[in-house]
């Protein structure tokens, strides 16, 4: 790639698509197309940026846009596009409203970028992967969907706060859908090596765990209006290097699952290889009875929501 800095679409200038745009510059990883339906938006915000690069003396740049032709050839598309849920609301409440714009745009940004690699970022998270995986006609490989990241940084901030440790010593595996009925794994949760079972009696863990399934409404009751996007773009930004600088990182993503776990068509958190082809390797995990019991269920209410989304979609 000599000569060309790899480029990245984000679709969706809201929170977590402008924090992304943010986070991307600041990491100098990519160039930035970055597209939202308001009209001037995407403009303001690229100004405003590419003028804090000229402070922090990082070379790349971004563009604002409402024209999907300016995505024509990027290297990976991020979609943040879709509304955030309110306080009482679940990610499932927005599973029509944002259905239609993840069909819609997904197949918009594909029209211009066929070899990207995507990203999905809409809620509810697992259903709005499968959705833009199968509209989009890409390989399984190409498509993934962020929130095993995020899932698993807030179980591990909660681990480092309750045994007043660093959060950096910290391993934590939070696998299944995003949402209600994830599944952190405490036995495949490390603290330098050390299962975290090891170190924690399960009384203490459990409520951990309980925080952890509701960290993203916890942070939407305090908000009011809108939901978590800090931690969610640095987890998406953590994507986007994995595959721009073909790392061959383990992480866990949402991906479309042929069979692994005993679950098929459909998307789903688990830990994959992640590289400049987007998933290399979906691995499996040794997990025992109440761990994988807890991971078909939460793939079985994936796919209750993948089924009522095709009644919703004209
Ligand atoms: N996967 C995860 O872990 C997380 C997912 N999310 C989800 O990400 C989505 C975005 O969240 P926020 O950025 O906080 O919302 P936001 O409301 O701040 O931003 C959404 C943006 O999408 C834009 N948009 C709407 N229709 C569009 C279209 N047709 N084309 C282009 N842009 C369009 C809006 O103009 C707005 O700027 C939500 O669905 C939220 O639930 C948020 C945090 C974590
Ligand atoms: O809670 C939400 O609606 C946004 C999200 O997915 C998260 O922060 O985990």
């Amino acid at each position: 790639m000599v000569g060309r800095q790899a480029r990245v679409g984000i679709i969706g200038a809201g929170n977590v698509g402008s924090t992304l745009a943010r986070r991307i510059l600041e990491l100098d990883l990519a160039q930035v197309v970055l597209l939202d339906v308001i009209p001037g938006r995407t403009q303001g915000l690229a100004l405003d940026l590419n003028q804090a690069q000229a402070i922090s003396g990082n070379h790349s740049t971004i563009l604002g846009t409402e024209s999907y032709g300016d995505l024509a050839g990027v290297d990976i598309v991020v979609l943040t596009a879709g509304f955030p849920r309110k306080p009482g609301m679940s990610r499932e409440d927005l599973l029509k409203i944002n259905g239609q714009l993840v069909q819609e745009i997904t197949i918009k940004a594909i029209n211009q970028a066929p070899n990207a690699v995507l990203i999905v970022v809409t809620n509810p998270l697992d259903v709005m992967t499968h959705l833009a995986w199968q509209v989009s006609g890409l390989e399984k490989e190409r498509v993934l969907g962020m929130a095993g990241i995020l899932d698993s940084a807030r179980f591990a901030s909660f681990i480092a706060a309750e045994m007043g440790i660093s959060v950096r010593d910290i391993r934590a595996m939070v696998l299944g859908g995003h949402g209600d009925l994830m599944v952190p794994l405490p036995r495949h949760t490390t603290v330098n090596g050390i299962p975290l079972p090891e170190l924690l009696p399960l009384s203490v863990i459990a409520p951990l765990i309980d925080r952890t399934r509701n960290g993203g409404a916890e942070i939407v009751s305090f908000l009011k209006s809108g939901s978590a996007y800090y931690a969610p773009a640095a987890a998406t930004a953590e994507m986007v290097a994995a595959i721009l600088a073909d790392q061959h990182r383990i992480l866990p993503a949402s991906v479309y699952l042929e069979g692994e776990y005993g679950l098929t068509d459909v998307c789903m958190g688990v830990p994959i290889k992640l590289g400049a082809r987007g998933v290399e390797q979906v691995i499996e995990l040794p997990l025992i009875g109440e761990e994988l019991t807890a991971l078909q269920t939460s793939g079985a209410n994936i796919r209750d929501n993948i089924q009522l989304l095709k009644t919703m979609l004209v």
